[in-house]
């Protein structure tokens, strides 16, 4: 049996919603074995980060080098990474061994305000980020930093996927969790030439900490599994819609989405399609 393997290069959520848990426990939902190195420890749960704890880029490295001379890895992820001098150690060692199945999301701030990413980190993880990934997956006011220009409709973010493409990335999800007065919520992918939407309907609910980051390691599961990029981010879709609806309600503020929600939907019907035989 072969096993599809995943490393995550992120920040840890000690409220489990976000951040390397969330990777974690969805590589492992996906059926993927998963792999971290941790690149700064963040004290947060659903109300807010209490305190952000960066570890030295020499620690960061040794986690990648840890796993890059021994286990190997089939696609890697990127969340919060920080530093400018955190992304520039990163970027070498992507190179270094070679990882071309890249999901890069370019966290920068946590749903409460909080700053996950300084702000002299982002012609970095430009430069030299963007060139070496697969896939971008930002939201819109990620998007609208990376590229300089407002983003509030569909055209706009199809204009600001264009310009990130010119960086160097070979496909953008320009995720719309972040539309405002609509009842739809539509991602949109693009490599270069073609725009393919992905819509759902907007659920009504607070529990929406960690979103980004459960749908891009879905993305990095999948094409970790050999899956192409429209594939993984139709699946990616699915798992995180699942998981926002049948939410957790845990915690007084944005609670963390249900990382198991897909799986057992998935048995739900492959027990009814049983049944169904049967009688
Ligand atoms: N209320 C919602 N209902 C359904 N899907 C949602 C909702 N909010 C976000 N999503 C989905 O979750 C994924 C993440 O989108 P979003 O734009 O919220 O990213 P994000 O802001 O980076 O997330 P976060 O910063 O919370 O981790 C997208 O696939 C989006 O469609
Ligand atoms: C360690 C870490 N990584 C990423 C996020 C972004 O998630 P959100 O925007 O939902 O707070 C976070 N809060 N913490």
């Amino acid at each position: 049996m072969t096993i599809a393997r995943a490393l995550t290069i992120a920040g840890s959520d000690s409220g489990g919603g976000a951040g390397i848990q969330a990777d974690l426990k969805t590589f492992q939902e996906l059926h993927v074995f998963g792999m971290s190195a941790i690149t700064a420890v963040t004290a947060q749960n659903t109300v807010g980060v209490q305190g952000i704890y960066p570890l030295s880029v020499e620690a960061v490295l040794q986690q990648i080098d840890s796993i890059g001379l021994d286990l190997g890895t089939d696609a890697v992820k990127t969340g919060m990474l920080f530093s400018p001098e955190i992304i520039y150690g990163v970027a070498a060692k992507i190179r270094e061994y070679a990882w071309t199945n890249l999901v890069v999301d370019p966290v920068m701030i946590a749903k409460g305000g909080s700053k996950l990413l300084q702000d002299e980190a982002v012609a970095a993880m430009k430069n030299e980020l963007f060139p070496q990934a697969l896939v971008v997956t930002p939201n819109m006011p990620e998007a609208e930093v990376l590229t300089g220009m407002t983003v509030r409709t569909l055209d706009d973010r199809k204009e600001a996927a264009k310009r990130l493409v010119d960086l160097g990335v070979k496909h953008v999800v320009m995720k719309g969790g972040h539309e405002e007065g609509t009842s739809q919520i539509v991602d949109l992918l693009y490599d270069g030439s073609a725009f393919v939407e992905f819509p759902s309907h907007k659920v009504l609910t607070r529990h929406t900490h960690g979103t980004g980051c459960t749908f891009a390691a879905s993305i990095t599961a999948e094409v970790a599994k050999g899956s192409s990029v429209i594939d993984a981010v139709a699946i990616a879709k699915n798992f995180i819609h699942a998981a926002i609806e049948d939410s957790l309600e845990l915690g007084a503020g944005h609670g963390p989405t249900n990382h198991w929600a897909y799986r057992q939907r998935l048995n739900a019907s492959a027990e009814s399609r049983k049944k169904g035989r049967l009688e």
